[in-house]
């Protein structure tokens, strides 16, 4: 083991850690259809296949005409076919929009802007706008239309159509398995009698499937001994190519996570952060059944500090694992009334965003071991180490990963 467990590593700097120990994992390439690429991430650059347009292109419903007016049609050309040239001058073929504009055409007539005579002949006057595209206005042949890291998004997947792509190049989507420990905990009806419902088991896979992972599996409550916490880290590494488990963390009577990770001979990337709620959080490298290192991230019993953990430490690694860029920055909201802070540790402090998104108030019931406040939060306002922040102060704003739509 690595990692001094006596000395927290800062916030900031264990969403680093946590950010670059996912970014230099061996990754994979999947190549999948374009319509199941949505919230994957390319893996290479998108490029064109073609130009784009590939041919020149109607923009207008009129005629395509050749030399001085007036014109004499001789054919029609629609979209989807490929034109004889327009061979002499003073005459026009009749064109659809989106159709490849003839070889010798030198103008095109809006039809609301053309008249046809008595005699057939057709005059009007060409905008002196070009009303076609020209192939290659949007991309030329082989050109980057989108980085490598880009999330896949429908805007992605409808560029990669257009220029010709039947599959996309993507990251494998990392797995992820959930590991609930706690003798204490019940599964169904209500808290009581020294015993609380498991709260973590049902919401960690969500909040895993928001950040990109797949969740492959869901077991526990594990039982509080070393063997049964152990079978149940090494099945879940087998499927697995990361393992959140909640609780444990600290050095209780029937805490076994440290011991099994020595155990596994798993190395820490962070152990223990200097973050309030969540300070017991970790994050290990663990050699897998077949010697890849896979990554286990133990999220502390107390729900709160879980999701802190969750958006510190688990956020960055999908980021990383998924080879996207990852943004250290966040940005400031201003904070409608004080929050105070923790000493030497950052504090991270549950607010609401009003609808600008520009302005944060911490919401109530927000200990660690409450769950009200997060139902109610869009983030957390960051208060760095030895600070605190008064109303109208501008801080750093850690969201949530929630969908667009929820806490409108
Ligand atoms: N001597 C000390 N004790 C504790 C300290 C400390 O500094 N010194 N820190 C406290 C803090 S802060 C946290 S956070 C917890 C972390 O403990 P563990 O990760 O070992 O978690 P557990 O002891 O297993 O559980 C803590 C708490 O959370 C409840 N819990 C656990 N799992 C779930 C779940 N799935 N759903 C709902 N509730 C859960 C559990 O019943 C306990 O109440 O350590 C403190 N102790
Ligand atoms: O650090 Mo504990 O996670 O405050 O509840």
């Amino acid at each position: 083991m690595s990692a001094d467990e006596n000395t927290p590593v800062g916030w900031e700097q264990a969403r680093e850690l946590a950010y670059r120990a996912g970014r230099a994992a061996p990754a994979g390439v999947e190549r999948i259809p374009l319509a199941e690429g949505d919230g994957r991430t390319l893996a290479e650059p998108l490029r064109a296949l073609t130009a784009l347009p590939a041919f020149p292109t109607s923009s207008i419903d009129g005629w395509a005409v050749r030399g001085d007016g007036p014109w004499r049609p001789v054919g029609r050309v629609l979209a989807g076919g490929t034109p004889p040239p327009l061979a002499a001058d003073g005459t026009c073929v009749e064109i659809a929009t989106g159709a490849m504009v003839p070889e010798g055409a030198a103008a095109l007539i809006r039809v609301e802007e053309s008249a046809t005579g008595a005699d057939g002949l057709v005059t009007g006057t060409p905008r002196s706008a070009p009303e076609w595209r020209l192939p290659g206005e949007e991309a030329a042949l082989g050109e980057e239309l989108v980085p490598a890291g880009t999330p896949v998004d429908p805007a992605v997947i409808g560029v990669a159509a257009t220029c010709g792509h039947e599959f996309l190049a993507v990251r494998p989507q990392p797995r992820a398995a959930v590991l609930v420990f706690g003798d204490e905990l019940l599964t169904a009806g209500p808290p009581g009698a020294g015993r609380v419902r498991d709260s973590l088991g049902p919401q960690v896979p969500s909040w895993l499937r928001r950040c990109g992972a797949t969740v492959t599996s869901v077991a526990g409550p594990v039982k509080d001994t070393l063997d049964a916490h152990l079978d149940a880290i090494r099945a879940a590494l087998d499927t697995a190519d990361l393992v959140c488990t909640t609780g444990g963390t600290m050095h209780g009577p029937v805490d076994h996570l440290h011991p099994s990770l020595a155990e596994l001979g798993a190395e820490y990337v962070v152990n223990t952060v200097g973050v309030r709620p969540g300070f017991p959080m970790l994050l290990a490298r663990v050699p897998g059944p077949d010697g890849r290192p896979r990554f286990l991230a133990g999220l502390p019993g107390n729900p709160q500090s879980a999701v802190i953990a969750l958006v510190s430490l688990v956020a960055p690694l999908l980021t990383g694992l998924a080879g996207r860029p990852f943004r250290a920055e966040l940005p400031q909201v201003e904070v409608a009334a004080p929050i105070h802070g923790r000493g030497r540790d950052t504090h991270l402090a549950l607010a609401a965003l009003d609808p600008s998104g520009r302005i944060a108030t911490p919401v109530g019931h927000v200990g660690s071991a409450m769950l009200r406040g997060l139902a109610n939060a869009h983030g957390f306002a960051v208060i760095r180490p030895g600070t605190r922040a008064a109303a109208g102060d501008l801080v750093p704003f850690l969201p949530l990963p929630l969908l667009p739509g929820e806490r409108a």
